[in-house]
C-alpha cells in the first residue's frame, strides 16, 4: 500500500506513540488487531471476542468467552441516578451529546479509583453505553422507561432489543456483530489520541472516554456515518446522485464517508460492510438506497480516486435495520470504547504527558501600553 504524503499540519504521518493493538494500512487487508487481520476477525468472531483480545491481547476459549458475556451482561444496569439525568435530557439533544454525558455521570457515580479499576471500569462501559443511548431515546421519543438488564446474547442484540422493543433477527444481530468489530479499533485516529492524551496526564479512565467521545462527534470523524446518511438520502435515483456528486464537487465540497487521513486506495472495512449494505438491502427489496451509494462509490473514484471509508456503506447498512440516522455514531462508541480504553492501558503502562511544540506565528515581543494611553 502507497504511504500517504508525510508532515505538515494534522501531525499527518508522524509517529507520536507505540502501540500493540493495531495496524493501518500496513499489513494483511490494511487493518489488523493485534495481528488478526479485521476481515478475518468479521468473518470468524462475535464482538465480544474481538472485544477480549483487544483487552486481554488473545483470544479468547469458549469458557473464557462465555465467561466475559457474563461478566458484561450483569453490567447492563443503570444507576437511578442515571436514569434521572437521562431523563432530564431533551428529545432534541444530540445523542453523542447524550453518549457524552452519561459516560461522564457514570464516571460520578461510580468513578475509577485507582488504575486496578480500569478493566472493570472499560468492561463497564462497553456494557453500559447501549443501556444509556437506549434508555434515553426510548424514554425522551417514546415516553416509556425500558428495562435494560435483558437476556440478550449479544451487545448487538441487546441494542437493538432494547431500541425497539423487541428481539432483532439473527441478520440483524449478525450485521450489528459485523460492524462492531470493524468499528472497534483504529491506532492513532483522532478520538483516540485525544483519550491517550487525556490518559498521559494520569486522569481516570472515565475522562479519557467523555473526551474521545467529544472528538468522534464531529462530521470529519465518526460523525460521517450520519453526514453520509443525509447525503444518499437527498437522492431519488442513481443518475440524480451522480449529477447532483458532481456538482458538489465542482463547488468543492466534502463529501462525507469518502477519504481517510491513512488509507490511500482503500479502507479495508468498506467491502466487508458494502456487502452486508447489499445483503440488507435485498432483504427490505431496497432499489434506491443500495443503488445510489453504489453510484457515488463509482463517481467519486473516478473522478477524485477517492474511496467509500468505513462510515459511508454503514449508512445504508444501518437505515435499512430501522436504525435513526441520530444514532449511527453512538453506535461507534459502544464499539471503539474497546480501542479507547485499550490506549488508555497502554498510554498509563509507558506514559510520559503528551506535550507537543507549536510554531509561534503572532506578533513580536511588545510592552503593555496602560490602558489610559490605548487608542
Ligand atoms: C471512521 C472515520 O473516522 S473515517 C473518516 C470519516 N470522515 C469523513 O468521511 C469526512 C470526509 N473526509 C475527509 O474530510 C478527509 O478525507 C479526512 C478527514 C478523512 C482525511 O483528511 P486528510 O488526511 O486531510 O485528507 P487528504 O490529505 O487525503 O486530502 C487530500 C485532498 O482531497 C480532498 N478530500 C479528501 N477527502 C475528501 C472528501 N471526502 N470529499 C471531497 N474532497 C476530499 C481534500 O480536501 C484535499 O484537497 P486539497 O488538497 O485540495 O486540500
Ligand atoms: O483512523 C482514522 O483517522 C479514522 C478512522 O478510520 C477510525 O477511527 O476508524
Amino acid at each position: 500500500m502507497a504511504e500517504k504524503k508525510v508532515g505538515g499540519a494534522g501531525l499527518r504521518g508522524q509517529v507520536a506513540g507505540k502501540t500493540a493493538l493495531s495496524t493501518v494500512g500496513k499489513s494483511g487487508s490494511g487493518l489488523t488487531y493485534r495481528g488478526y487481520d479485521v476481515k478475518d476477525l468479521a468473518e470468524n468472531c462475535e464482538f465480544e471476542e474481538v472485544a477480549y483480545l483487544i483487552f486481554y491481547g488473545e483470544l479468547p476459549t469458549k469458557a473464557q468467552l462465555a465467561d466475559y458475556k457474563g461478566v458484561l451482561k450483569g453490567m447492563r444496569g443503570l444507576p437511578q441516578a442515571l436514569k434521572e439525568v437521562l431523563e432530564r435530557i431533551p428529545a432534541d439533544a444530540h445523542p453523542m451529546d447524550v453518549m457524552r454525558t452519561g459516560c461522564s455521570m457514570l464516571g460520578n457515580l461510580e468513578g475509577e479509583e485507582s488504575f486496578e479499576q480500569q478493566q472493570d471500569r472499560a468492561n463497564r462501559l462497553l456494557a453500559a453505553f447501549p443501556s444509556i443511548i437506549c434508555y434515553w431515546y426510548r424514554y425522551s421519543h417514546d415516553g416509556v422507561r425500558i428495562e435494560t438488564e435483558t437476556e440478550d446474547d449479544s451487545i448487538g442484540g441487546h441494542f437493538l432489543h432494547m431500541l425497539r422493543g423487541e428481539k432483532p433477527n439473527a441478520l440483524h444481530e449478525q450485521v450489528m456483530n459485523v460492524s462492531l468489530i470493524l468499528y472497534a479499533e483504529h491506532e492513532f485516529n483522532a478520538s483516540t489520541f485525544t483519550a491517550r492524551v487525556c490518559a498521559s496526564t494520569l486522569s481516570d479512565l472515565f475522562s479519557c472516554i467523555t473526551g474521545a467521545i467529544g472528538s468522534l462527534r464531529g462530521p470529519l470523524h465518526g460523525g460521517a456515518n450520519e453526514a453520509a446518511m443525509e447525503l444518499i438520502e437527498r437522492f431519488s435515483s442513481a443518475d440524480e446522485a451522480e449529477k447532483e456528486l458532481l456538482g458538489m464537487l465542482e463547488r468543492k465540497e466534502k463529501i462525507m464517508g469518502f477519504g481517510h487521513a491513512v488509507y490511500t486506495e482503500s479502507d479495508p472495512r468498506n467491502a466487508i460492510i458494502k456487502q452486508w449494505s447489499e445483503k440488507l438491502a435485498a432483504d427490505v427489496g431496497d432499489e434506491v438506497l443500495y443503488p445510489v451509494s453504489v453510484r457515488c462509490e463509482e463517481v467519486m473514484w473516478r473522478e477524485k480516486k477517492l474511496f467509500c471509508n468505513a462510515d459511508f456503506f454503514h449508512a445504508s447498512a444501518y437505515h435499512f435495520m430501522g436504525i435513526p440516522t441520530k444514532l449511527f455514531t453512538p453506535i461507534f462508541v459502544m464499539s471503539r470504547v474497546t480501542g479507547w480504553a485499550a490506549h488508555v492501558f497502554e498510554q498509563r503502562a509507558d506514559n510520559r504527558i503528551i506535550r507537543p511544540s507549536a510554531e509561534y506565528v503572532g506578533p513580536e515581543l511588545r510592552k503593555v501600553v496602560p490602558i489610559a494611553e490605548r487608542g
